[in-house]
């Protein structure tokens, strides 16, 4: 199938190149100017050219602190871009791919969220992805939106970078143990989308193939637990780790708020597409083969 793809050097964009053409996919992936989502004209420009057989969206404006400065550019880009681009798949009657975040929900709900949970987010971010969420499943009846959290990879900046390059910097770093999710990698988010596509393609509207899902990596866990697990994998490839300590978010404030409890339950694309959260921890394993190198101790 050909496979339009939003975005091409994000994180997730790079690893739908290199997943999707092992289904057998030809895609072109573009990203600004020649796709960019604030511009309606290039948005029609390169459906046209491409003439894919599904659209997915990798792209969006993912700079959650300065958001809260950005409110125009962030709603521009997630959502009315989103929605364009999603009104440009339904024109041809394609299915649309898309991808959004635990942001839309406030954190306090005590407990996981389903896919039916009542949201409401705390920053312009997760507002701008929330808006995007409705834009997208107004304009076109054919679409699946994953929201994924903590979104990690080889490429680009996240998390698990961010820690490599301090545990070379510093002796002692300080990490949040009071806010609660679970990472996903990249590699595994394309992997679930490689594996819906083909059902999307042949679904007709109405069909439960569409609408809203959760995909996170689990176990669940915190960002220092994430952390920690970071540093042992990288203590094991022979790498310099600093000193880890846990702190609460009242310690490291940042222009936006985030969920303290950002759990996703993930039930549904289980149910209805097959796919299991997969075992970050597996997956961080491969992330650190990728940026250090293979293990060189027992950890
Ligand atoms: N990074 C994370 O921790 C999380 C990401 N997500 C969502 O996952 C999806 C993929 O995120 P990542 O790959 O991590 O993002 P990323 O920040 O690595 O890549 C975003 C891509 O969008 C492109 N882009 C930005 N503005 C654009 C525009 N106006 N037109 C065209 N392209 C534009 C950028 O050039 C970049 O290639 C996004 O929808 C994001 O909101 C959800 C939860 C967490």
């Amino acid at each position: 199938m050909r496979v339009l793809v939003a975005g091409r050097t994000g994180q997730l964009a790079v690893e739908l190149l290199e997943r999707l053409p092992r289904d057998g996919h030809k895609v072109v992936a573009l990203e600004a100017p020649e796709l960019d989502l604030t511009d309606p004209e290039s948005i029609r420009r390169a459906v046209e050219q491409a003439a894919p057989e599904a659209i997915i969206n990798a792209a969006a404006y993912t700079a959650v602190d300065k958001a809260e400065s950005q409110r125009d550019l962030a709603f521009a880009v997630n959502a009315i871009g989103a929605g364009m681009l999603a009104a440009a798949a339904a024109a041809r009657d394609l299915p649309f791919l898309h991808v959004s975040t635990d942001y839309v929900f406030s954190g306090d709900g005590g407990a996981p969220y389903d896919e039916d949970a009542s949201t409401g987010p705390m920053g312009v971010y997760g507002e701008s992805k929330l808006a995007g969420e409705r834009a997208v499943l107004a304009a076109n009846p054919r679409s699946a939106i994953i929201r994924t959290a903590w979104v990690c990879s080889p490429h680009g900046a996240n998390f698990v970078k961010t820690m490599l390059r301090l545990g070379r910097e510093r002796e002692a770093v300080s990490v949040v143990a009071d806010q609660h999710g679970a990472p996903t990698f990249a590699a595994d988010l394309a992997d679930a989308m490689a594996r819906m596509l083909p059902r999307l393609a042949a679904a007709p509207a109405g069909d439960p193939a569409f609408g809203v899902f959760h995909l996170t990596g689990a176990p669940w866990t915190t960002w220092h637990g994430f952390a920690e697990a970071i540093f042992a994998g990288a203590a094991a490839r022979g790498h310099k780790v600093p000193r880890l300590s846990a702190i609460t978010t009242a310690d490291y404030p940042t222009p936006a708020r985030r969920p303290a409890d950002g759990r996703l339950q993930c039930g549904r694309i289980t149910r209805i597409h097959g796919i299991e959260a997969a075992d970050w921890r597996q997956s961080l394993s491969r992330c650190l083969d990728a940026l250090i190198g293979p293990q060189t101790q027992n950890s």
